[in-house]
Formats: C-alpha cells, sequence, structure tokens
C-alpha cells in the first residue's frame, strides 16, 4: 500500500502495477515494479519500515513494543499521527479489520472481573456468627454396641429388660442395679442410666423362648460415663458452628444439614450456552459438517465439580437475532451466563456485538494468553457474562482462570480463594518452546522425593480436547522473550492445580 500510495505520487500508471506483498513463513515478500528506478524508488519509501515488519513476523515483542513506544510516546503528547498497530488494537470499523479490544494481561483481565462481579461480603461473616440451634448429640448416645446399666451395680450376672436401637424414644423409668438394656451404637441412653459395657466384655447367660436376651454376665468393672457420648459433647447449642471461616461446599453443606438447616447462601444462579451452528447433541447421529458439542458437557460438569449448578443449558447456533433474543430473557432466570464459542473474529461471532446491543460494558475483549486470547467478559448491573472462546481447551483453561473464581466471588469466597491453588512444579519435558503469548499448558504431575514433576500432556492445540485427558494442573508457562526461548527439563514453574486429587503418579 505504501509502494503504491506514494508511486501514485508520481505517475497515475502506479495503479496498473501489481504492487503485492506478503509473508510467507517467517520471509517477508515484497513485489517491485519492474523499472529499476522504480524499484529504488519504492524500495525508498519502505525501507523504514522493515524493520518493525521483521520484528513482527519474528514476535519479536520486545522491540515491537519499543517502536511503539517510540511513535506513540509514553504519556499524553502523541506523534500528530498516531501509528494504529493492527496487530495492537484496530479501530474495528470497515477499513480496520483488527479487533479493538486491548489485549489484556491474565492479571488485569481478572482484577477487573473480581472487581465488577459483586460479592456476598457478608458470608464469611455469616458463617462466623452462625450459633448452633441444636446439640449433637441431642440426647446422650451410646458409643457401642452393648449393654447400658448403672455403674453402681458392679459387675456379674444382669437380667435383660429391653433393646434400644437407634432411633428409639428416650427411656425415663427408673430400673434395678442388676437390671440392664441391650443397646445399640447411637442410641439414646436411658436417663437413669450412666455407662454402657460393650458386647465384647459380656457374656450371654440365658435366652427367652422368643430368642431375646433375657440374662447377662458383664465380665468387667462397669465404670461412670463409659461409652457415652454426653448431650452437645459434639457440638453445643449456641455454640458457634464454624470455628473459622470454611467456603468449601462440601463442608458448608453438611455442617448446615448436621444442624437441620440449609444453607443460608445465595448461589449465584448459571447459565451454561454454547454457540455454533455446526454443534451436534452427543446423542445424535453423525452429520457432515457437524461436530459433537463437547462444551456444554464440560463446562456443567466443571461446575459441578467446583459444587456449583448449572441452572439452565442452551445451545444455539450462530445467529444474531437467536442469541440476542435468547440473552434478552435469560437474565430473568441467572445471575451468569457462562457462554463459548462466537467471540473471535469472524463473520458468525455475534457475541460481542449483541452484548452491545444489549447494554452490556465489555470489560475483557481479549487476553493475552494461550489458548483463551479471545476472552470476553461483561456486565450489565448484577448479570455477568463470560464469552469463552469455542475451542474446547481454551473454553477450559478461560473456565478455571475467569468464570470460577468469578462464581466463587460472587458466592462470598474469600479472595485469595477464588482462584486456584497454584504450586511450583519441576518440568520433565526436555524442551518446551515458548510462546509470545503467557501459555496455560496442561501437565500431569509425578510426585518424586516429595517433589512435583510435570509432564506436558501432549500437542496442546486449544481444539484438542484430549490434552484435558491426565491434566493435573495448568503450567505456566512465560511468554518468549529474545533471551529465554524455551523452557527445559528442570525448570520450575508455578502451576495452576486442577483437581482436589492432583497427583496422578507416586515414585
Ligand atoms: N481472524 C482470527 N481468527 C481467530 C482468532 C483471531 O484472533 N483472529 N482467534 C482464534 C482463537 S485464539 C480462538 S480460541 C478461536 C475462538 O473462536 P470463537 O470463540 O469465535 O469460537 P468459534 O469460532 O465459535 O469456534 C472455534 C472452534 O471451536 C469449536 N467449537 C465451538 N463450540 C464448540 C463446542 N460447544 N463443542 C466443541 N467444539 C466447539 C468450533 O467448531 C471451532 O472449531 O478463534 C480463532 N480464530
Ligand atoms: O487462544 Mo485460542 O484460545 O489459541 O485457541
Ligand atoms: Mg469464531
Amino acid at each position: 500500500m505504501a509502494i503504491g500510495m506514494h508511486s501514485l505520487q508520481k505517475t497515475k500508471f502506479a495503479a496498473l502495477s501489481r504492487s503485492v506483498c506478503g509473508i510467507a513463513g517467517k520471509t517477508l515478500i515484497i513485489n517491485f515494479p519492474g523499472s529499476e528506478k522504480a524499484v529504488v524508488e519504492c524500495f525508498y519509501y519502505i525501507k523504514d519500515l522493515l524493520p518493525h515488519a521483521l520484528h513482527l513476523i519474528n514476535n519479536d515483542l520486545a522491540l515491537v513494543r519499543k517502536t511503539h513506544e517510540k511513535l506513540q510516546g509514553s504519556g499524553v503528547a502523541q506523534s500528530p499521527t498516531p501509528h494504529v498497530c493492527p496487530h495492537k488494537t484496530g479501530k474495528g470499523d470497515g477499513v480496520d479489520r483488527n479487533s479493538p479490544y486491548p489485549m489484556l494481561p491474565v492479571n488485569e483481565a481478572l482484577n477487573l472481573i473480581l472487581q465488577t462481579v459483586k460479592t456476598q461480603e457478608t458470608l464469611p461473616n455469616l458463617l462466623k456468627n452462625f450459633k448452633s440451634p441444636v446439640d449433637i448429640p441431642p440426647f446422650r448416645a451410646s458409643i457401642k454396641d452393648g449393654y447400658a446399666m448403672k455403674s453402681s451395680g458392679f459387675s456379674g450376672s444382669k437380667k435383660v429388660i429391653g433393646y434400644i436401637s437407634a432411633g428409639d424414644s428416650i427411656i425415663s423409668d427408673d430400673f434395678e442395679e442388676d437390671e440392664c438394656y441391650k443397646i445399640n451404637t447411637g442410641a439414646p441412653v436411658p436417663l437413669k442410666a450412666d455407662c454402657v459395657v460393650q458386647v465384647e466384655d459380656t457374656k450371654l447367660l440365658k435366652t427367652k423362648k422368643n430368642g431375646q436376651e433375657d440374662l447377662v454376665e458383664i465380665l468387667v468393672e462397669p465404670k461412670k460415663d463409659l461409652d457415652i457420648r454426653p448431650l452437645g459433647c459434639d457440638l453445643s447449642k449456641n455454640s458457634p458452628l464454624f470455628p473459622s471461616v470454611d467456603l468449601s461446599p462440601v463442608v458448608v453443606k453438611s455442617l448446615m444439614a448436621s444442624v437441620g438447616h440449609a444453607v443460608p447462601l445465595h448461589k449465584p444462579l448459571v447459565a451454561v450456552i454454547s454457540t455454533g451452528s455446526e454443534l451436534l447433541d452427543p446423542q445424535d447421529y453423525p452429520i457432515e459438517g457437524k461436530i459433537y458439542d463437547s462444551n456444554t458437557t464440560m463446562l456443567r460438569q466443571l461446575l459441578q465439580y467446583f459444587g456449583f449448578e448449572c441452572f439452565v443449558t442452551k445451545v444455539l447456533s450462530d445467529d444474531f437475532e437467536e442469541v440476542f433474543e435468547t440473552l434478552s430473557s435469560i437474565y430473568d432466570e441467572v445471575d451468569f451466563v457462562i457462554c463459548s464459542g462466537g467471540v473471535s473474529m469472524g463473520d458468525k461471532d455475534f457475541i460481542k456485538p449483541v452484548l452491545q446491543k444489549l447494554g452490556f460494558q465489555l470489560l475483557v475483549g481479549r487476553v493475552n494468553m494461550k489458548p483463551g486470547k479471545p476472552m470476553t467478559f461483561a456486565a450489565k448491573g448484577d448479570k455477568y457474562f463470560f464469552g469463552l472462546p469455542g475451542n474446547p481447551v481454551s473454553a477450559f483453561v478461560c473456565f478455571h482462570l475467569f468464570a470460577l473464581p468469578a462464581v466463587r466471588w460472587c458466592s462470598g469466597w474469600t479472595q485469595e480463594k477464588c482462584m486456584l491453588p497454584v504450586v511450583q512444579v519441576i518440568l520433565e519435558n526436555q524442551s518446551v518452546p515458548l510462546d509470545p503469548r503467557p501459555e496455560y499448558m496442561r501437565a500431569t504431575i509425578t510426585s518424586r522425593n516429595g517433589q512435583l514433576y510435570a509432564s506436558i500432556t501432549g500437542n496442546q492445540m486449544s481444539s484438542r480436547l484430549q490434552s484435558i485427558v491426565g491434566a493435573d494442573v495448568l503450567v505456566h508457562l512465560p511468554a518468549r522473550t529474545e533471551t529465554k526461548t524455551e523452557a527445559k527439563a528442570g525448570d520450575i514453574l508455578p502451576a495452576s492445580v486442577l483437581r482436589y486429587d492432583f497427583i496422578t503418579k507416586y515414585e
């Protein structure tokens, strides 16, 4: 274009010349006009652009950035004709075919998300202040299967005057020292009994005609309080239910259940939407040109794995109206939409335009990461939208790094707990080429001599869902620099833990 523009100022016949240029691999190919004079002139017009062009082709980000800084200045004062670099951010209009969204660093995108999503700050407090409404156990309960009796009655033979099972009501009648009740673990100890002797320390002396026990010999000295859980010994009424803040859904739900209460949380309601006219239900017969939809199942399962529920699921085709209609009404039912597909540069990638038309604020439109570059996050009031890239692995990675922390944050988790835990791992692979974008590689963990070793799960293409097989962690590989172009065996790298059971092998 530069050659054409300048040549036209010299001669209108320049319009007829083939001003073609292109890239083959890492080679820049420029087609000059036929005459020697024109070649010299044209070379003059483009020679200053060549270093920058070569830096771009070679992904020398440091040098690319340097050029930008030089051209744009660092502060408000800009060069008279600001350099809008196509690979940085474009205007997104008819002429500029580049994404208008700045490529945010992962941390910046995450911070923006957590600053935007409203948290229930009350939850940790709510749990901290929650007093148990009941005693556990709510009665004196037997710790053993055995015989309940009075400790004042000594050992020796005793008459069995009744059977008490778990779930029976509490016996308040008085009884003699040489009498006892046969009792099961967890059953209520009679009010007038003060000890239980386990069945192993007794001998059956006589059985009634109906098969029930009549007389037993107690072989040990019964001691007061032996094998009885006193009322409220596990948890006493009006004491705090949560001695420390623990937001694990397993912990919160089961503790609340143990005192007969439902969880006092507002769990965010989440919808999973998959977009793509190519998507086929996994139960359908194969159809030419279509692919099976894996993201819907994956995202639902991930939500479930981390203790959240998927309230609604929808699969939409790449149709502006359909996406628009669905997103216009779905927020009547849910707080979050976790969508996949349709966020990149295709003429059928409608997610961003639909969000704009619906009045959402697009806070994240691209992230400097691999996979997951077109990761999108938008908000309107207290309704939130995640547009995960359609490639299944990109959706998988972005769910863990962005959507999960946001949903956790919204349900009242403390900020540092929202993110996956990060551990240090030692790389096992001989050599892993670094990408210009920071990369999150799936890897299998082996524990060896107390150290965690990470082995990358094969080809890391963002379309290859198989790379999540055996993926215990996401290893954080830094962006390539001039001096560091690969990671090597023995390198120590941070890794986000994907699973509770994240050590596949012990050696
Ligand atoms: N010109 C450009 N093209 C693309 C860019 C770019 O920067 N410039 N980014 C690429 C990157 S990176 C990614 S990631 C993808 C993201 O694309 P979209 O979010 O728009 O997703 P789709 O185009 O709808 O689909 C991409 C890919 O994933 C498959 N897919 C989608 N949904 C599902 C599903 N539910 N289950 C299984 N597979 C799914 C879909 O068939 C496509 O193959 O864009 C690049 N393009
Ligand atoms: O960033 Mo895309 O997610 O490379 O595949
Ligand atoms: Mg697309």
